[in-house]
């Protein structure tokens, strides 16, 4: 199969132009290739292979059949990734950055059909999918830059003897997704490690397993030697093999904390590192004197990106009680407007949940919450859109929730859906013991127009990832990663290279040999 070509087909021409981008609607993109990936081509497994069905979120219909890999499979996965380690490890950084730069060139030129592709997958809105195309290739470029930084220390020992450090590479690395940023995840777990002169294997989520193949031939495009990024598909099984095999340098992972614990506790078997991105229930605090209209628009990108299946978003939204009835009005009334329909068209805002049972699950927490005593302000009901093809598609409109207190199920668990929690608050003292009573600690963000304050408050909150005066935005430039259960290690930053690549230490003798024997 020639690599590099586009293996999705449409079962129609795209229907609808709006300004410069090329859009279709929903229901018309086929999947038939095969979605394993190494020795530098799509691989078809043969027919006793468990299968899976992957469904299209804005219409509920089937996409295609994902064949799940077993031992066999895996082993020739990360034997592809050992020998293309061999090759990869021993270029220069410069060298590696070419690779990296095409890579990054190529996604660019294909950004409108990568982002569609990733609509039609996970079920979010094509502006979003956009910005996730974006910020893969951006990441691809970063760390390209940072590659032919790697370098190691020198230091003077007495009598003209040295020792120097050598920053190396760990191996094959295995990258496991989630399926709320297919495509993004994939990019920030290769980038890093293929930057330090790592393999990668990549087990993309069974839900969304399309957008890490085009990444797989893009990088064979690119010029990477075969083997370099492989992808194996399948659920727990599939993961299980990659997190044992005795092959496998590390595991990096992004989803659930209980799964997180699973991954570290295989790792644990073998002794090797992992990175561990995993949920939060973060707390988003608003002070009354915050600029309200940016603390409602903070609150929102806190909240609805991505239907609300995003880590690190602010799901317990503390409002300082004196604007707290100003600052509902205003979220309820931008919520009730947010576009919900055919995630493919340029004016939705919200597309559909990634999943019938992920759908089921969110609306289960909103009648759990309502049962507890949680006021309903908007949302939170299963939509029909009225486009005939959407009628099966997994859509709700976005949730906002008052009268809500700490010890709720919906404040204390993570939903993964479009539900807001708001919680009113008194003191800064105050709110900060409850924003902190969490066993998890991904993300937290705060707004207030005074400056003292804002520091003051992020200095005290228990969370990797602290925003002031905004919320949810991720440059790849800066570090991203949870305290306390919500993960180990940081993705994106220069610090991730040291989450990839392993110090030696050489020592030089000039001298003789000073024996006490
Ligand atoms: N915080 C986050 O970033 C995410 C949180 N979630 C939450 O987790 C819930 C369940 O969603 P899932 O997709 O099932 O998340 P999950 O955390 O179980 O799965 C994430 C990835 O791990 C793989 N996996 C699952 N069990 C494994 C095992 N024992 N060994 C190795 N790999 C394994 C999955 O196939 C998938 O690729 C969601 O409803 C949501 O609440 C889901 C995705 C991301």
């Amino acid at each position: 199969m020639p690599v590099g070509k586009f293996l999705v087909q449409r079962l129609r021409v795209p229907t609808i132009l709006h300004g410069i981008s090329r859009s279709a609607s929903s229901g018309s993109m086929v999947i038939s290739d095969p979605l394993n990936f190494w020795s530098a081509r799509r691989v078809k497994l043969n027919d006793t292979a468990k299968t899976e069905a992957v469904y299209e979120p804005a219409t509920g219909r089937l996409l295609c059949q994902l064949q799940h890999c077993g031992e066999e499979e895996v082993n020739q996965a990360v034997s592809n990734g050992h020998s293309a380690f061999g090759v990869w490890s021993k270029m220069s950084g410069m060298e590696r950055a070419k690779v990296m730069l095409e890579a990054a060139r190529i996604i660019e030129r294909r950004r409108e059909e990568i982002a569609e592709v990733e609509v039609v997958n996970n079920g979010k809105s094509i502006t979003e999918a956009r910005l996730d195309v974006d910020s893969a290739r951006l990441c691809i470029e970063y760390y390209a830059g940072l590659a032919s930084t790697l370098a190691g220390q020198h230091v003077q020992l007495p009598g003209g003897s040295f020792a120097y450090t050598r920053r190396e590479p760990l191996g094959v690395c295995v990258g496991i997704g989630a399926w709320n940023y297919p495509l993004q995840i994939a990019a920030w777990k290769s980038a890093p490690a293929l930057a330090c002169g790592n393999s990668m294997v990549f087990k993309p989520s069974p839900v969304t397993p399309v957008t890490a193949v085009l990444l797989a031939e893009i990088y064979v495009q690119a010029g990477a030697p075969s083997g370099l990024y492989n992808v194996v598909q399948g659920g727990q099984e599939t993961g299980m093999l990659l997190c044992y095999h005795p092959s496998v340098a590390k595991v990096s992972f992004t989803g659930s904390v209980p799964t997180g614990k699973k991954i570290m506790e295989m790792a644990a078997s073998g002794v090797k590192p992992v990175t561990l991105e995993l949920g939060g229930k973060s707390p988003l605090i608003v002070f009354e004197d915050s600029d309200l209209e940016n603390a409602v628009r903070g609150a929102l990108m806190a909240n609805f990106l991505s239907q609300g299946q995003v880590c690190s978003n602010g799901t317990r939204v503390f409002v300082q009680r004196q604007i707290l009835p100003q600052f509902l009005e205003e979220v309820v009334q931008r919520t009730r407007a947010i576009q919900i329909g055919d995630p493919l068209l340029e004016q939705t805002r919200m597309g559909a949940v990634v999943s019938r049972p992920q759908l089921e699950k969110v609306l289960g927490y909103i009648r759990q919450a309502k049962e507890e005593g949680a006021r309903i302000l908007c949302g939170g009901e299963p939509i029909t859109p009225a486009d005939p093809k959407l009628k099966n598609g997994y859509y709700m409109s976005p949730c906002v929730m008052d009268n809500c207190t700490d010890n709720m199920t919906c404040v204390q668990e993570e939903i993964f859906g479009p539900v807001m929690s708001v919680l009113p608050f008194d003191t800064e003292e105050e709110v900060l013991r409850r924003a902190n009573d969490t066993t998890m600690g991904l993300a937290a963000g705060v707004f207030t127009r005074d400056v003292k304050r804002a520091h003051r408050v992020v200095e005290n909150l228990q969370a990797g990832t602290c925003f002031i005066n905004n919320y949810n935005i991720t440059p790849v430039e800066v570090p991203f990663g949870g305290y306390k259960a919500s993960g180990i290690g940081r993705e994106n930053g220069q610090v991730t290279i040291e989450f990839y690549s392993q110090l030696k230490t050489v020592v030089v003798e000039m001298g003789d040999v000073d024996s006490l024997f």
